[in-house]
């Protein structure tokens, strides 16, 4: 079942006398409980769609839904934890105190407030630096003490405005590991990134965005199909028939693009060759990207 519909969002920029269409029929859905990516290149209408869920800007038309209700309606928000692409916050403010002051927004009582914060920066390894003013802090900083914010009042959804930009490999695997924890406790979560290893790491879907709307929804298991060209079929032994390379020992391998393998399969099992494994030859999803946005 759809736990968020994006219905048709139009929005126009005007800045001066020029105007810019940056949202051309953004539509989509995302389903209870699944990791979905919201992938595109540089202006393509990532952040504008996820402000315009989270109710930061209004949509010229259309609308968003989350679990039936008008993302206008402030309702809409009280089981999502957000988290802006460049967060700026008040940076006068502790580590801490951001997450007491968020926690009261959500109006969650001071002591349970005070053990999830305690809680939430260790975890994001801050707690040396929890009562250090947030503009001591550096950007990797600043990313984790927002992610720990948005995870404050335990909420249902997460909604993720390109999280782990400016993290260092450990924190961007400190991110996935609480994504995936978080989403196999039932969390759904959306997040818009550039970092495509990262999208294939994680994400259960992932949603291409071009010029303003989606054009491609990919599954796990179809950017798996995608990103395979063909096969290398590992036999035991060669004959000049079958044009194979020697890999080591006595193991061959014979290269078969993807829609000719039964075929080649036939040929070898008529030459009485015994074949020891078949591995996909894949390409990255940043060439299927580049493909599709073309
Ligand atoms: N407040 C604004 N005023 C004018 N134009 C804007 C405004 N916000 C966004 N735009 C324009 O709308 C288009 C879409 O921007 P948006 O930030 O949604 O893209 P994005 O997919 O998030 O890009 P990026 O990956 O670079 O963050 C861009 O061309 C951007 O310049």
């Amino acid at each position: 079942m759809a736990l968020i519909r994006v219905n048709s969002l139009e929005k126009t920029f005007r800045l001066k006398t020029k105007r810019f269409k940056a949202l051309n029929g953004m539509s989509f859905e995302i389903e209870q409980g699944e990791i979905l990516g919201f992938l595109g290149p540089n202006g393509a209408g990532k952040s504008t769609t996820i402000k315009i869920m989270m109710d930061l800007i209004r949509a010229d038309s259309g609308s968003v839904e989350i679990a039936g209700v008008d993302s206008r309606n402030p309702e809409a928000k009280k089981n999502i934890g957000f988290m802006p692409e460049n967060p700026q916050y008040f940076d006068t403010l502790t580590g801490f105190d951001l997450l007491i002051f968020t926690a009261s927004v959500f109006g969650i009582d001071k002591k349970q407030a005070s053990k999830k914060a305690w809680q939430l920066l260790e975890e994001f390894g801050l707690k040396e630096a929890a009562k250090r003013p947030i503009r001591k802090y550096s950007k990797g900083m600043i990313q984790r003490v927002g992610f720990a914010a948005a995870l404050i009042h335990e909420p249902q959804i997460l909604i993720l405005d390109e999280p782990m930009s400016g993290l260092d490999p450990i924190g961007r695997i400190l991110f996935k590991n609480k994504m995936k924890e978080l989403n196999e406790k039932g969390v759904t979560i959306f997040f818009s990134s550039h970092i495509i290893p990262d999208i294939e790491d994680i994400c259960s879907r992932v949603l291409i965005v071009n010029k303003g709307k989606a054009i491609k929804s990919l599954t796990r298991e179809e950017i798996k199909f995608m990103t395979t060209t063909g096969f290398n079929v590992i036999i035991d032994r060669c004959i000049d028939e079958l044009n194979c390379a020697k890999i080591s020992g006595n193991l061959y391998s014979i290269e078969s693009k993807k829609d000719e393998l039964i075929a080649v399969l036939k040929r070898i099992e008529s030459y009485n060759v015994k074949i020891v494994d078949i591995e996909p030859v894949k390409k990255d999803l940043e060439e299927v990207f580049v493909e599709l946005i073309k």
